[in-house]
């Protein structure tokens, strides 16, 4: 007993975010975008981050990116300092981020060909992923012949094509209409339930971080931070009709009451 839980202590988790301080230079002086931000994500779970508009969330998943450095503070990738972008954290963004003028299949491509990967093993991972996200029938199509979600799933392909330990999101069903947001949400829910991807999942509606998550975060900013933290106990297996239970409910106002107040 006392082995097993000296064995357990020393498994990092797959993401720590430890005292993270973002601050700009800007006109008006120096402007702190983040504060303290601390959180984890452990390896198979679904986190969700919400917050209202300008609070810090893209400024705080830019750091966990590597794409922007962390002015005090440290983000842990299974238990190591990141330094920069890696192979191993995929990126969506809301805005398709697809290149236009690249097929759905060159899309997916794309990272692999600049890794050197071989013409066969990109051929089966390209049209691995493009199944996954029921895609594959698309693949010759060019972007500007999809529907939003389906670009959207095109951009998520891509990023799992790389083989991501951890997946991050950043308001990836944003620019969406309700009733595709709503199947893209169901969409997401199914993908993890399958693959058991690691996810970081970034957005301002507290009914989407409830339905899709395992834990949510909530931060109020500038200077962004995080105020509280909720496991959601609901069940693991998820569809629509969980809005509509009195659970669901409980931890949407729950949550709301903290932002608001
Ligand atoms: N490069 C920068 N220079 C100065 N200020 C910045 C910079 N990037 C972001 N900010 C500021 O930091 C704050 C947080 O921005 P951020 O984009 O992270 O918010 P957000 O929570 O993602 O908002 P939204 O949901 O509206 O996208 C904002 O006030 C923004 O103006």
């Amino acid at each position: 007993m006392h082995h097993r839980a000296a064995a357990t202590a020393v498994v990092p988790p797959k993401l720590e975010v430890r005292e993270v301080g973002v601050s700009f230079a800007t006109r008006n002086g120096r402007f702190d975008a983040l504060a303290g931000v601390s959180m984890r994500v452990a390896e198979n779970e679904l986190v969700a981050i919400v917050g209202g508009s300008g609070c810090g969330k893209s400024t705080l998943l830019k750091v966990i990116g590597g794409l922007l450095p962390a002015t005090t503070g440290a983000v842990l990738v299974d238990g190591r300092a990141i330094e920069g972008p890696g192979a191993d954290r995929g990126m969506v963004f809301q805005s398709y981020s697809l290149y236009p003028w690249l097929s759905v299949y060159e899309n997916v491509a794309f990272g692999l060909r600049l890794r050197g990967a071989s013409e066969a093993a990109i051929k089966e991972r390209v049209e691995h992923h493009l199944a996954i996200v029921s895609l594959y029938e698309r693949r010759n199509a060019s972007p500007h012949e999809l529907s939003g979600g389906m670009k959207q799933r095109v951009a998520i392909a891509r990023a799992l094509a790389n083989e991501p330990s951890l997946l991050l999101l950043d308001e990836p069903f944003g620019a969406l209409d309700a009733q595709t947001r709503a199947r893209m949400q169901e969409f997401l829910l199914d993908l993890w339930g399958r693959t058991r991807m690691t996810m970081l999942i970034i957005t301002h509606d507290i009914e989407e971080a409830v339905f899709l998550s395992n834990r949510v975060y909530l931060m109020k900013g500038p200077p962004g931070r995080i105020v509280t933290e909720r496991t959601i106990d609901l069940p693991a297996q998820r569809e629509g009709g969980v809005k509509f239970s009195p659970r669901f409910n409980e931890l949407r106002r729950e949550l709301l009451a903290h932002l608001t107040g």
